[in-house]
C-alpha cells in the first residue's frame, strides 16, 4: 500500500526536525535520493550516465537545493553539470557545492534563450524550481522553461525534484503552468498531489525516498499495489458453493441499450462469483444468455430477488423498471454499485455499502442536483475535493473515473489507482468496471459473516481494488490493440490469475 500525505502534512513533520538542526542532514538525504533515482533511471535508459548533459532548474528554496547537491553528486559520475537559476538566489551551500564540481550557473532573468537552450539540449532535466513551499503555477520566465521543455522536440528526461513545480503538494491542483515529468523522486512521504488531478499526470513514475522523518499522522490518500489487490481478490474455498462464494444481482440494460447489461455480466463473471442473476427485459436476458449462458436472467423485482451485492444503472436508459431496481438496489441495505444513468436517482441517506461510479460529468450533475455550484472543469482540476464532497452529501462511497480514479469513503478514507490506460476511454467501459465492482462486492467476506460490520473505508478499498484489476485488465488488453470492452474479460482473468499464481507461490508479485 502506498500512503500519501498532503504538503502541509509533511512540512509540519519536517518542523520539529528542521528546528532542531537537522535541516542540512535531511538535504543530504534527500539530494542522495534524488542522485540515486536519477542514476538508475540513466543507467536503464542510456547504459552509463558518463558524458550525460544534466540541466538543473534551481529555485531560491530548499527544492533547489536539494537538486544542485544531487547534480553535484552527478558531476563526480562523469555527468556534465549545468543550472539555470530561476531566482535571484539560490541555496548558498548547495550552489557552492555545485560550482566546486564544475557545475555552470545562468540566471534566468538574464538571458532566457541560454537558459531555454540547456533545457532543451539536455539529456536530463532535474526540476528542483518548487517543492512542497511553491504556492500557485510557474509565472514569468519559469513559466516559459514549462512550456518550452513541453514543447520540446526532443524532449529531455525530466525528473522530479519531490514534486513537479507548480503542482499542489496538498490537492494536485495545476493552477497555472507547470512541470511534467517521467520520474518524481519524492522525499519523506508521497504527497498527496502526486496522486490526484493534474498533479497525478505530471508526476510520471513516483519513488519515495526514506529520509528519516518519522511517523506522519494518517495518510490522505492510499493507492492499493499488486499485493493488496490480489489480497483483496476472491478465491473460493474448499467448502464454498455457489451460494456461499456470491450471487451477483445486475439490473442493467434496456431495449434501447442492451450491450451494458451484456458487458457488465461478461466482466462480473470474469472476475469470479457463484452467480449472475440478471434482471430486465426479456430480450436483453435473451442476448445475455446467448452470450454468457450461465447467466440467470428474469424480469422480476430486487426485493422478490436473493442475491448478495447489486449492480444497477449500466445501459437502463429511462427504462421505469429498471430505474425502480435502482432505487430498490440502493433501498436494500446490500452492496450496490450504482452507475451510469441510476446515479441520477442517488439522494444523500446511502450508506458506505453504495458506490456511486460517476465520471466527471456524472458527478458534475449530481453534485448541481445537490445544491453545489460545480462545473465539470473545476471538477476535473481538483477531483479529490469533489469526491469527497459528493461522498459526504450522499453518504455513499464515490468512485469517481478518469486517468487517475479516486474511491472516498462517507468517513473521508480515499483511495487512488492510476493503472489505466487512456485506451480504456471508449464505450462500455464503465459497464466492464461496474461488472468488476459488483463481483467483488457480491464475493466480499463482509457480507457473509454476520454480525461484523466493515471497518470505515471497506467498500472505498473495494472500489480501488476494482478500479486498479479494470485499469491493469485494459493494459494488458490495450498491449494487443485497441481495447474492445467485450474482450475484457479475457485479460481480467489472466490479470487475476497471474497475481493469484504470485501470491501462491510466495514470489514478488508482478505488475501487471
Ligand atoms: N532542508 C530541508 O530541511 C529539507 C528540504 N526539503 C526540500 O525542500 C522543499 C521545500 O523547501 P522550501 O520550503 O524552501 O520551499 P520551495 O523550495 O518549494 O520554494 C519556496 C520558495 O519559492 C517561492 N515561491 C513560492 N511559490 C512560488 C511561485 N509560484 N513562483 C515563484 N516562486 C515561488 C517562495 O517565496 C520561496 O522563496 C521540499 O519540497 C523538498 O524538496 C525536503 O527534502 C526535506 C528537508
Ligand atoms: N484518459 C484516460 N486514461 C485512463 N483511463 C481512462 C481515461 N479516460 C477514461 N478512463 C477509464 O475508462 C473508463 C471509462 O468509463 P466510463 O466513462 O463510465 O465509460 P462508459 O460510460 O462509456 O462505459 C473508466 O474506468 C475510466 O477510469
Ligand atoms: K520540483
Amino acid at each position: 500500500m502506498i500512503s500519501a500525505y498532503s504538503g502541509t502534512a509533511v512540512r509540519a513533520t519536517e518542523k520539529p526536525l528542521l528546528d532542531a538542526g537537522q535541516g542540512h542532514a535531511l538535504m543530504q538525504k534527500a539530494a542522495y535520493g534524488l542522485y540515486a533515482g536519477t542514476v538508475r533511471e540513466l543507467q536503464s535508459r542510456r547504459g552509463s550516465l558518463y558524458g550525460a548533459r544534466v540541466t538543473v532548474l534551481a529555485g531560491a528554496g530548499n527544492n533547489g537545493g536539494d537538486a544542485l547537491y544531487a547534480a553535484a553528486r552527478l558531476a563526480g559520475r562523469g555527468a556534465g553539470i549545468s543550472a539555470v537559476l530561476t531566482s535571484d538566489s539560490a541555496h548558498p551551500g548547495a550552489l557552492a557545492e555545485f560550482r566546486r564540481r564544475g557545475g555552470r550557473t545562468l540566471s534566468l532573468s538574464n538571458d532566457i534563450d541560454a537558459c531555454l537552450r540547456l533545457c532543451t539540449t539536455a539529456d536530463v532535466v532535474l526540476d528542483g524550481i518548487l517543492g512542497t513551499g511553491g504556492k500557485g503555477g510557474l509565472r514569468g520566465p519559469a513559466a516559459l522553461l514549462a512550456q518550452t521543455l513541453a514543447a520540446a522536440e526532443h524532449r529531455p528526461l525530466v525528473i522530479a525534484c519531490d514534486l513537479p513545480s507548480g503542482v499542489d503538494a496538498d490537492t494536485g491542483e495545476t493552477p497555472g503552468d507547470h512541470v511534467t515529468a517521467d520520474l518524481t523522486v519524492t522525499f519523506g512521504a508521497v504527497k498527496t498531489g502526486l496522486m490526484a488531478g493534474p498533479g497525478a499526470l505530471a508526476a510520471g513514475r513516483i519513488e519515495c525516498v526514506d529520509i528519516g522523518l518519522g511517523n506522519i499522522p494518517a495518510p490522505a490518500l492510499r493507492r492499493l499495489e499488486p499485493t493488496d489487490l490480489a489480497a483483496l481478490l476472491p478465491v473460493p474455498r474448499s467448502t464454498d458453493h455457489k451460494y456461499t462464494r456470491g450471487v451477483l444481482g445486475i439490473a442493467a440494460g434496456s431495449v434501447t441499450y442492451p450491450g451494458a447489461a451484456v458487458l457488465a455480466t461478461g466482466a462480473a463473471l470474469s472476475t469470479g462469483l457463484g452467480m449472475v442473476r440478471y434482471l430486465g427485459p426479456e430480450p436483453v436476458g435473451r442476448l445475455i444468455n446467448s452470450v454468457h449462458p450461465e447467466a440467470v436472467c428474469g424480469t422480476g423485482s430486487v426485493p422478490d430477488t436473493q442475491v448478495q451485492a447489486w449492480v444497477a444503472g449500466p445501459g437502463a436508459g429511462t427504462d421505469e423498471h429498471q430505474r425502480q431496481r435502482a432505487l430498490d438496489a440502493m433501498a436494500s441495505g446490500l452492496p450496490a454499485v450504482v452507475d451510469a444513468d441510476a446515479i441520477a436517482y442517488a439522494q444523500p441517506g446511502l450508506g458506505p455499502q453504495v458506490v456511486l461510479t460517476p465520471h466527471a460529468g456524472e458527478l458534475t450533475a449530481l453534485l448541481s442536483r445537490l445544491g453545489e455550484d460545480v462545473s465539470r472543469s473545476r471538477i476535473e482540476a481538483d477531483p479529490l475535493r469533489f469526491a469527497r464532497r459528493a461522498a459526504a452529501l450522499t453518504g455513499a462511497t464515490v468512485l469517481l473515473k478518469g486517468w487517475a480514479t479516486l474511491a472516498a469513503a462517507p468517513t473521508g478514507e480515499t483511495f487512488s489507482q492510476a493503472e489505466a490506460t487512456p485506451w480504456l476511454a471508449t464505450a462500455g467501459s464503465g459497464d466492464t468496471l461496474a461488472g468488476i465492482l459488483g463481483a467483488l462486492l457480491a464475493t466480499d467476506r463482509w457480507n457473509h459473516d454476520a454480525g461484523q460490520a466493515p471497518v470505515p473505508g471497506h467498500y472505498a478499498a473495494l472500489a480501488a481494488a476494482a478500479a486498479s484489476l479494470h485499469g491493469r485488465s485494459g493494459t494488458l488488453a490495450a498491449q494487443a490493440g485497441p481495447v474492445e470492452p467485450s474482450r475484457l474479460p479475457a485479460a481480467i482473468r489472466t490479470v487475476i490469475r497471474t497475481l493469484q499464481d504470485a501470491r501462491n507461490a510466495g514470489v514478488a508479485i508482478p505488475v501487471v
